[in-house]
Formats: structure tokens, C-alpha cells, sequence
């Protein structure tokens, strides 16, 4: 069973459709760097996969359906928007012990082992130091990676991120994509990534899928594929800006 089928994929918004036709497969847990100019589609992409934007064609997660698992979908994807916003002050810990919603009844308390796994998690990503920290005053790289620590927690077997390294410093940055790595090789996770990074994917194995391309497909990542995308993207504008 395949981890993600898309089949002839159409979606958009009213009236301006941004993705078209497109077909792939993940045959089994990979790393899928999703790249393509501002305003390819790209976000739309992972917010159709979320559910949040009509479309056409087939999406098969796991070998089902997409709009036959609504409840099971929400343990087989797990999602890091590209915009989080949080409106109170909340503790660090206390919104990384979210991750664990999946596995809560409505209104039970998250218990002692579970902020133990919270921690272990921060610890993990390097930021322990900031468990008990306000998290709305962090820097927003210090948020991207309490946000990160939430999704990794959430433990499905699919995770979306739209842009995780947007705001994060190279060292940052280049730790972020080793651990997402790291999580594909250990843990047999799927990472779908949105990324303009293309230099920090040069080290990964797994695929690019260019959705600025008139068909994209998945190209296994390489020094020579990287560089030709590259290319391929500083000098091609958008085709329908
Ligand atoms: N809800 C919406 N209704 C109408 N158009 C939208 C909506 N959301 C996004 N768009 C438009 O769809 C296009 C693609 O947006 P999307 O966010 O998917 O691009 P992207 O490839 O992720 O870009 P970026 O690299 O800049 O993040 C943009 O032109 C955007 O303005």
C-alpha cells in the first residue's frame, strides 16, 4: 500500500484554478521537498491535502480515500501552516503537550508522563531552555521550532509543513532539515515539505516535486536535479502571473 496517491489532481480557488492534472506517487515513507516560485500553488496544495480547498481528482492516503476518512484522516496527516498565530500568552510546554490531542478524550487532562514527552521532545529539538518560557514572546524562529516540536509529537505517519525554515537562522535551518531527515530514516515518517531552500536539500535523499513545472513529478533529490530546478526557477517566471 502506498503512503500518498494523487490522481490527476485539479484545485483552486473561484474561478482560478492552480494546480492541474497533477499524479504522483509516495510508494513508501519518504522525504518530499514540495518547491515552486510564489504563488504556484504550493500552500493551496497542502491545504487540499488538509482538506480546506475543493478539487478534483483522487487523493489516496494510506491506500483510502481522502473524502471517505474524515476522522481517520486526522490521525494519518498531521499539518504546520505556513501562518500559526496564537492570541494568548500560553507556556511553551503547555502548547507543545497539545500535540498529544490525538490521543485525549474531549477535556481530559494531559497527565505527568505527558509533559514528560513534551519535554523530551523540546529537549530533542534543542530547545528545552524554553519549556517554561511565555511562548507569544518568543522570536519567530524560536516559535517555528515549538511548532515543530507540536507537530513531531502528533506522531502521524504523514506530516505537512509549509515552509518550517522560513524564519530560522543557517544553523537553524540546516538542523531543522537533518531532523526531518532523521524522522524519515528512524521513524519510517512521510515529510511533504514546502521549501525555497534548495541548497539545504542538497545533503537529503528523497524527491523534489517542482510544482511550478507544466507537469510536476517526484525527481529523486540530487546535486545535479537540485541545481537543474534551481535553474529552472531563477529563470522562468510564473506561468500564469
Ligand atoms: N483563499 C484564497 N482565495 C483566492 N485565492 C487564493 C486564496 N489563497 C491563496 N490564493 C491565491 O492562490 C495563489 C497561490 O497561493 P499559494 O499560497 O498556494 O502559493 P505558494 O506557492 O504557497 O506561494 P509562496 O511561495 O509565496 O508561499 C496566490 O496567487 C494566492 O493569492
Amino acid at each position: 500500500m502506498s503512503v500518498l496517491e494523487i490522481k490527476e489532481l485539479v484545485a483552486g480557488y473561484d474561478e482560478r484554478v492552480l494546480l492541474r492534472n497533477l499524479s504522483f506517487l509516495v510508494p513508501e515513507p519518504a522525504f518530499v521537498a514540495i518547491i515552486g516560485h510564489n504563488g504556484s500553488g504550493k500552500s493551496t496544495f497542502l491545504k487540499t491535502l488538509t482538506g480546506q480547498v475543493p478539487y478534483q481528482g483522487q487523493i489516496l492516503v494510506q491506500g483510502q480515500p481522502l473524502v471517505t476518512r474524515a476522522g481517520a484522516m486526522a490521525r494519518s496527516l498531521s499539518y504546520l501552516p505556513q501562518k500559526n498565530n496564537v492570541a494568548f500568552p500560553i507556556k511553551v510546554r503547555e502548547l507543545v503537550v497539545m500535540g498529544l490531542f490525538r490521543q485525549k478524550r474531549l477535556l481530559e487532562h494531559y497527565t505527568a508522563s505527558d509533559y514528560a514527552r513534551a519535554e523530551a521532545m523540546l529537549e530533542h529539538l534543542h530547545i528545552a531552555h524554553l519549556s517554561q518560557r511565555t511562548f507569544t514572546d518568543l522570536s519567530g524562529g524560536e516559535q517555528q521550532l515549538v511548532w515543530l516540536a507540536q507537530l513531531m509529537l502528533q506522531n502521524a505517519p504523514i506530516a505537512l509543513l509549509d515552509e518550517p525554515t522560513q524564519q530560522l537562522d543557517v544553523y537553524h535551518k540546516k538542523r531543522v532539515f537533518d531532523l526531518m531527515a532523521g524522522w524519515v530514516r528512524e521513524e519510517q515518517k512521510t515529510v511533504l515539505c514546502i521549501t525555497h531552500d534548495l541548497l539545504n536539500l542538497l545533503p537529503l535523499q528523497g524527491y523534489l516535486l517542482n510544482i511550478s513545472q507544466p507537469r510536476p513529478t517526484l525527481e529523486k533529490i540530487s546535486p545535479e536535479e537540485v541545481m537543474a530546478q534551481q535553474h529552472f526557477l531563477e529563470t522562468k517566471a510564473l506561468r500564469n502571473v
